[in-house]
């Protein structure tokens, strides 16, 4: 079992997501916002920050992977599962819970944009601009991060992890 080291304190973590759905909700009053999950690390931060919007939320869930069982993105994204639903027409903020080389996100915008949703943004737990090799434009941010592979709140090393309450980093 790895020793984990944490980065970011759970208590930390609350607030800022707090604050980040205080600020959506300002952004999207008087309308219906489309949740889009990136499966499987987005899935606990957009829990919880779906819990803290207060204008009307509907949800949707698609898997994409580049990781596999690895510290390093393959570079090549698989959709795993597609949204059941069109968003055609929606206002839609699709949720992540890192962004790091930028390939998975900057794959998905594309794909997500030929959909003609009414405005799309993006939001992420946490972002690591050292690593970025694609350019992607986030529009809300939780954290901004070192070049360190880190797990927690939804984040996994091959496949665990996802499920501590914080954000840590694996002690070598
Ligand atoms: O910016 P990038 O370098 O593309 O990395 C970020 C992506 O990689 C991870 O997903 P992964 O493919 O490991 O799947 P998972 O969410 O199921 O863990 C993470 O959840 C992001 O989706
Ligand atoms: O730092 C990370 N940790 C876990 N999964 C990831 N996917 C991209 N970067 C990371
Ligand atoms: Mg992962």
């Amino acid at each position: 079992m790895e020793k984990i080291k944490t980065l970011i304190a759970e208590e930390k973590v609350a607030e800022r997501i707090e604050t980040i759905a205080k600020e959506i909700s300002k952004e999207y009053a008087g309308k219906t916002l489309h949740l889009i999950c990136v499966l499987k690390g987005g899935v606990v931060f957009m829990c919880d920050l779906a819990k803290k919007i207060d204008v009307p939320v509907t949800m949707d869930f698609m898997a994409v992977s580049s990781y596999g069982d690895e510290k390093v993105s393959s570079g090549i994204v698989k959709i795993v599962k597609d949204l059941d639903d069109s968003i055609e027409g929606k206002d839609i903020i699709v949720v992540e819970d890192i962004i790091d080389s930028g390939r998975t996100l900057s794959y998905l915008l594309q794909i997500l944009k030929e959909r003609k949703p009414n405005s799309m943004k993006i939001c992420t737990l946490l972002d690591k601009p050292e690593t970025r090799v694609v350019d992607v434009a986030v529009d809300y941010v939780g954290f901004e991060i070192p070049d360190e592979f880190v797990v927690g709140y939804g984040l996994d090393y091959a496949q665990k992890y996802r499920n501590l309450p914080y954000i840590g980093v694996i002690e070598q």
